[in-house]
């Protein structure tokens, strides 16, 4: 079922009605686990006169709505219909009288223990153990179990907030902080946004400076390495901004998360969240932060109109990631990036996609599809290799870069769909003939809706993935004694490169002599005992589960449950789920475990185990 004309997931009927502007009030009780509050929600009708708005909640307890007037507050009927599991339901507002030009609504509500979009942590599930946590992840749809709302990328809105919150506790959100009382905290976001960067955190935390315009804040057990860690930020930043034109949100803080954070990072504005899986001790997996840095512009300026059309958000975000990346190491670097993201994709449609091929297409169909469940690298990595495609057919990085500059300045403050980005493309470049050829050539069909690898790959330097290509093919094919008299292991890798070397091993269909005694030298041979790495880490438990090194569970279940991030414990639970003799462990390890994780990270988990 499509639920409304602009957007698959969501009620609201935003062609009619649209947020501009939320003032929010909320408690934030830690023992009742619940938001309660009062949203004042001032809305531009766009329709001739509208009798009723439709929007989104999952799991709010609303107790009252009231219009308001110059004069005073009228309290209007609503009800709550249509629920759809892992969606929500249907809030409908019935205004006392046809209504036109500007509305302001006033929400009494509460959300439920169990919203979707928050994770509550007892002290004991922190670093410092003395504080309980909490924390939001709004994207995609989660946005309603915390407020009613517009849940969908084609409606954008400033807010104002103020918390109350225990006032040991720090409270931040994805916006300006006005005003730091104890207990109380007051915010901004003069920027409109879509519903899904929404996001608080209150917690024990502190910050330290790390660049005119960033702080990093974390846990204070934290705090000095994540300082350390991200030091390349405000570099990132100035790259970004050389790229993409001027940064609009004002600061760009970091947010350490504790470890059931379960993405990368989330590009929430002023704030962005980042998972401690990323805190590698050699800033090997900084790039995390290049990627959200890059959201400012796309995603969070120019929007996905609807989740079907996420790769406008993510394709875009790699595509500038990379190029940060290539400014600040080099060109081989950028390609290094291209090539590994490549690998992952082959890995996510071999694994993930395997039995849902409809998924690996560039722009989806989530009728009847939740965007959780659609989730994957696919929209991320052929997205960027779509948009590197187009740039070596138009003549390389300065042509493309102008144009990009231009469709983010055309496109900023808007939601759209690929369409509008295609247009553009042919309104900005049909200015002069010379490409007019190259226009006719893009094979728009195969690039967003056929199924699989991207249609072409483009010319990538492939000096950094070589070594690691290298080292891959010698311990797939080679018995130990061969591998230890190779002069390839004495070649020294960098951390990224381990990274996918290990991710081209796991590739291989077949790998001679797959046992303890081979991983234990490969081990020792690359120091991966000594490792903070997750990425590394994360490969080298996926092959023992390939090498059914049953020995070695401990580790595995360590790893597994030392973090909640989706990318690193979905694919291990889906193949221990695949080895029968593992399997039962992984149920009870679940069952054990799912307290401490986000609904997105239990849905998912059940799924790939058939519970
Ligand atoms: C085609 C897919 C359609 C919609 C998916 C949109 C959102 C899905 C939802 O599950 C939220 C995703 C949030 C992602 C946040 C950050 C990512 O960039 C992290 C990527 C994975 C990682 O590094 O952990
Ligand atoms: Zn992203």
């Amino acid at each position: 079922m499509r639920l409304s004309k602009i957007d698959p997931n969501s009620f609201s009927n935003p062609e009619d009605v649209v947020i501009k502007h939320i003032d929010l009030i909320w408690n934030v009780n830690f023992d009742k686990k619940t938001l309660s509050g009062v949203a004042t929600i001032h809305f531009d009708i766009l329709a001739q006169s509208i009798e009723k708005i439709l929007l989104d909640v999952s799991d709010l307890s609303i107790e009252s709505v009231n219009v308001k007037s110059a004069k005073n507050e009228i309290p209007i009927d609503f009800e709550i219909t249509d629920h759809v599991e892992n969606i929500g339901s249907k809030l409908t507002l019935f205004l006392p009288t046809q209504t036109s030009g500007k509305l302001i609504v006033i929400i009494k509500y509460e959300t439920s223990a169990s919203a979707s979009g928050l994770l509550w942590l007892a002290s004991e599930q922190t670093c410092g153990k003395k504080h309980p946590y909490l924390f939001s992840q709004c994207q995609a749809i989660h946005a309603r179990s915390i407020l009613p709302c517009q849940d969908t990328p084609a409606v954008k809105f400033t807010y104002n907030s103020v918390l109350y919150h225990p006032a040991e506790l720090t409270g931040l959100m994805s916006a300006i902080r006005t005003k730091n009382l104890p207990g109380e905290s007051h915010f901004e976001q003069t920027v409109p946004i879509p519903s899904y960067l929404l996001a608080i955190v209150v917690g024990a935390i502190v910050s330290r400076d790390i660049g005119p315009i960033s702080s990093v804040w974390a846990e204070q057990e934290q705090i000095e390495e994540s300082a350390e860690e991200f030091s390349q930020t405000n570099d990132f930043l100035k790259k970004a901004e050389e790229i993409c034109g001027p940064y609009v949100w004002k600061r760009y803080d970091l947010l350490i998360l504790p470890p059931s954070f379960p993405f990368g990072g989330m590009e929430n504005p002023c704030l962005t969240f980042i998972t401690p899986t990323c805190l590698a001790g050699d800033k090997s997996l900084a790039n995390v932060v290049a990627h959200e840095i890059s959201h400012s512009w796309t995603g969070n300026l120019v929007t996905n109109q609807n989740f079907e059309h996420f790769w406008l958000n993510e394709g875009f975000t790699i595509f500038v990631e990379q190029k940060i990346l290539g400014r600040l190491n080099g060109p081989a670097f950028r390609d290094f990036h291209a090539l590994h993201g490549l690998s992952e994709l082959t890995d996510c449609i071999k694994v993930q996609l395997a039995n849902e091929p409809e998924l690996t297409k560039l722009v989806v169909d989530l009728t009847n599809l939740g965007p959780d469940d659609a989730f994957s690298t696919v929209p991320y990595i052929k997205g960027s290799t779509f948009l590197r495609y187009l740039e070596q057919k138009f003549g390389g990085p300065e042509v493309f870069e102008a144009f990009l500059r231009s469709y983010l300045n055309k496109f900023k403050f808007q939601s759209i769909l690929t369409d509008s980005f295609k247009s553009y493309l042919y309104e900005y470049f049909n200015k002069e003939p010379k490409y007019e050829q190259i226009l006719a050539s893009i094979d728009w069909d195969k690039w967003l809706f056929s199924e699989g690898m991207p249609p072409i790959i483009p010319d990538y330097d492939h000096s950094l993935v070589d070594a690691c290509k290298r080292h891959a093919d010698l311990w797939a094919d080679n018995n130990l004694d061969t591998i230890k008299a190779s002069s390839v292991i004495q070649e020294k890798l960098l951390s990224v490169q381990v990274i996918e070397f290990l991710a081209l091993l796991l590739e291989k269909k077949t790998i001679v002599d797959l046992n303890g005694e081979k991983l234990s030298f490969l081990v020792k041979t690359y120091k991966l005992n000594e490792t903070k790495n997750s990425e590394i880490r994360f490969r080298l438990v996926r092959l023992y589960i390939k090498a059914r090194l049953f020995g070695k569970m401990t580790e595995i279940l360590q790893f597994l449950n030392s973090n909640f991030r989706l990318k690193f414990v979905r694919p291990i639970y889906k193949e221990l789920g695949q080895w029968p003799e593992a399997k039962p462990l992984a149920i009870e390890n679940f069952a054990k475990y799912k307290i401490e994780m986000m609904a997105v990270c239990v849905n998912g988990i059940s799924k790939d185990l058939g519970l």
